[in-house]
């Protein structure tokens, strides 16, 4: 029986109301702890053997044996890091209806929503002005909604895009509060069929909204001076003429406009100081958002993810104002949902176990991990731990303080630049016990993480109807690129001093030390993937066995792993909704990300901790290609440019192909009982080689522009020749 779980049902004065959220705990937990069991049991025996086969000498190839040892104890361990905090997964409900109950308007708590922009090319302003324009329109009162953007591509067309996006959210926002529209995004309810069936009142904010789209894409074309007529005013002619020659997005003062309850932040950079990328943005927007509202509830988005549901300030309320649990909650957690998806997700850029199935389970233990958007922090949980504040520098920026001057006041603008400065950061605590954490490229995993660490809980919000959608690259590269800088960024916390795996579990416990170690683990796979995808191979084409017989028992521990493992993977994948084609793809991509982009985040992090190459924050291109969306709509793979990530990953496409050729080939010609030795590694190449068919396909039947270049396949199957000349030289050590 699935057992309910309340929030209070009781106020102040011991009159009962209805609770503000529910949760239970999921029926599969049993499923879980079940296969936890077995499946620990089965991998202990395979250690086992392999024990057994390399203590007692009795492999053909030791070098080859001891790899596959390795292969198996990494991937043993990322099999506990992803499945032992499955215990408790649960699944939670709001009732939003009951929030005005149990507190009045007046008394809701005020939002202080930030969105980040960093480059006008790959972010197009259009749609940054489209995700704030479409959370001013929240159905919550909105002398309590402040939206700030930070913008640190300090781009001229950005200010102007929120110049024009102020002025149309004197129409826009009436409109839709007005209609009761539930779709509050411009681009999409105009693109959407809700609108076709409207009122002249709405064709006239169309011609509005297309006329203000061209104004802003024209800015960004062609500058500013395309776009002149439209400054109005003398002071935004002044603002605009803080952008002299030497100003560079690298190199520049502050600039802090407000348009009243929207606020354009563009922090002052200087090439001499660290900006700390994304997480010191956030930052930025702490500090000048305290100075001017310092609402106590931030909502943290990234220019791409607009606000599907007006009801979603109203929905994270019903935690942040149930006394019982706010004063540990440091943030709620909505998940990234994408939209325009092709029906495969043939790259699974849904992040199904990422963005769904782990915050449901680790949202029975102690919190999900926070995710970059979507997220509702607490202020004070930017201020230390719940049992103890850090305060900050100056008093004005404590989570407590009051702001009395009005926030386009001298006073308030003149803090607001002071703290938005490029050095605001040297020698003090931000980054480390104040605010957003620095030090990781992955700067929501270690800020989620440290907060989990002090003490802090967290909670995952799950409606029915996606609070948010957002979008995911639609070419392998883009993916592939976005990756790696995970990679980089969440190796860089496994290697510190805060590791999750030590610092991690001495604060946390084993459980959640492990749940947090689940995603670090990824660049570390790229080992065994690697090892898996060409040591059996190589093995094989020297006639090497490596995996038992058929006849041998142990065979069937070896199938029963594989099975299992990926049994299970569909199952928590089809209970969240999957479906088995876009299952199959996301291991085909965890395959080629072990091959690529583990591999490569890896060595780039290894390149830039011993100094050799700098590694920055290189922002996921947002822009829609036609021609590119059309493919990628279809469901075939982008490859098109040269990059040496696909290097790899075409090597492994090559020798898997070669040696299942030979390993059928050896069956046909001398029979199965001869080949009984290499069955495994025969099974092992015909599954590499079915995920490989996109990548075949890109080489010899493709002749499109995203076929992958001839360059990386002469270099791949040079390579590979190499690599099996070396592979004879050792397979017999
Ligand atoms: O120096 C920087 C770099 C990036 N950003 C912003 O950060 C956001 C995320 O960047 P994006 O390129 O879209 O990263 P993704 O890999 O798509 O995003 C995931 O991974 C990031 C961490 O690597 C998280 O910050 C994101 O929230 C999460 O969605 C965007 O709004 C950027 O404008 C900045 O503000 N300043
Ligand atoms: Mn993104």
């Amino acid at each position: 029986m699935d057992q309910d779980h309340q929030g209070p049902k009781t106020k102040g004065g011991g009159a009962t109301t209805r609770p503000l959220h529910t949760h239970k705990v999921l029926r599969r937990a049993t499923v879980n702890h079940l296969y936890i069991v077995v499946y620990t049991a089965a991998l202990l025996a395979l250690l086992y053997h392999h024990g057994k086969t390399l203590l007692f000498n009795s492999s053909s190839s030791p070098i080859f044996s001891l790899l596959t040892f390795v292969a198996d104890l990494a991937l043993g361990f990322a099999w506990a890091c992803t499945q032992c905090f499955l215990t408790r997964p649960i699944r939670r409900r709001e009732y939003v209806e009951n929030l005005r109950e149990a507190v009045k308007e007046r008394e809701l708590p005020a939002v202080d929503i930030f969105i980040c922009t960093a480059d006008p090319h790959k972010e197009p302003p259009i749609g940054t002005v489209n995700t704030a324009l479409s959370v001013m329109a929240y159905d919550y009162p909105p002398e309590k909604v402040s939206v700030f953007v930070s913008d640190d591509g300090g781009a001229q067309a950005t200010l102007f895009a929120f110049m024009e996006a102020a002025k149309f959210a004197r129409h826009w926002l009436p409109f839709c509060r007005d209609n009761q529209l539930v779709e509050r995004c411009p681009q999409v309810y105009f693109s959407s069929s809700s609108h076709s069936s409207s009122s002249q009142e709405a064709d006239k904010l169309k011609v509005m909204y297309e006329s203000m789209k061209a104004r802003i894409e024209n800015a960004v074309e062609r500058g500013l001076a395309a776009v002149e007529d439209h400054i109005e005013d003398e002071e935004m002619r002044q603002v605009f003429a803080k952008w002299t020659p030497a100003f560079t997005r690298y190199d520049h003062p502050a600039i802090i406009q407000v348009l009243p309850n929207l606020i354009y932040v563009s922090r002052e950079k200087s090439r001499t100081h660290h900006h700390h990328f994304k997480a010191g943005a956030l930052n930025a927007l702490v500090r000048v958002s305290a100075t001017m509202t310092n609402a106590p509830v931030v909502l943290t988005l990234d220019c791409d993810s607009y606000s599907n549901d007006p009801q979603t300030v109203r929905r994270a309320m019903c935690y942040f104002c149930d006394p019982v649990t706010r004063p540990t909650l440091a943030y709620v957690q909505f998940p990234q949902i994408f939209r325009g998806l092709n029906k495969g997700d043939i790259y699974h850029g849904e992040h199904k176990r990422l963005y769904q199935i782990n915050p449901i389970a680790m949202d029975g233990l102690q919190g999900p991990n926070y995710v970059g958007t979507g997220c509702f922090f607490q202020r004070r949980a930017f201020f230390g731990s719940p049992s103890s504040v850090v305060q900050s520098e100056i008093a004005e920026l404590s989570p407590y303080h009051v702001v009395e001057k009005p926030i386009g006041s001298t006073e308030v603008l003149e803090l607001a630049h002071q703290v938005a400065t490029s050095n605001y950061d040297d020698q003090t605590e931000w980054g480390s016990r104040l605010g957003f954490r620095y030090g990781s490229l992955s700067e929501d995993f270690n800020t989620g993480y440290r907060m989990h660490c002090i003490g802090w809980r967290s909670i995952f919000c799950h409606p029915e109807s996606p609070a948010f959608l957002g979008d995911s690259p639609v070419t392998l590269i883009d993916f592939l690129g976005q990756n790696k800088r995970w990679m980089h960024g969440l190796l860089g916390i496994f290697l510190s001093k805060y590791s999750t795996i030590t610092y991690g579990v001495r604060h946390m416990g084993l459980t959640m030390g492990l749940a947090y170690t689940n995603n670090p683990c990824w660049p570390i796979l790229s080992i065994p993937l690697t090892l898996y995808a060409i040591i059996p191979q190589i093995a094989l084409l020297n006639g090497v066995s490596l995996f038992p017989k058929v006849s041998d028992p142990w065979f069937v521990l070896y199938i029963f792993l594989y099975v299992a493992a990926n049994m299970k993977d569909l199952l928590d994948f089809m209970l969240e909704k999957g479906t088995f084609q876009r299952w199959w793809n996301s291991q085909r991509m965890w395959m080629i990300c072990g091959v690529s982009s583990f591999l490569f985040g890896f060595a780039e992090y290894t390149l830039s901790s011993l100094g050799i190459a700098v590694h920055g924050f290189n922002v996921t291109s947002k822009l829609q290609d036609d021609e590119l969306k059309k493919r990628y709509d279809q469901g075939v793979f982008e490859f098109g440019v040269a990059s040496p990530m696909f290097v790899p990953l075409t090597m492994a496409a090559l020798i898997n192909l070669v040696s299942l050729i030979t390993g059928l080939m050896g069956i046909l010609t001398r029979g199965m009982l001869q080949m009984e030795g290499l069955i495994l590694q025969i099974l092992v190449s015909g599954v590499v080689v079915i995920n490989c068919w996109p990548v075949y396909e890109g080489i010899v039947l493709r002749s499109d522009k995203g076929r992958m270049p001839t360059k990386i396949t002469l270099v791949a199957t040079s390579l590979v020749f190499l690599l099996c000349l070396l592979g004879c030289a050792f397979v017999k050590m």
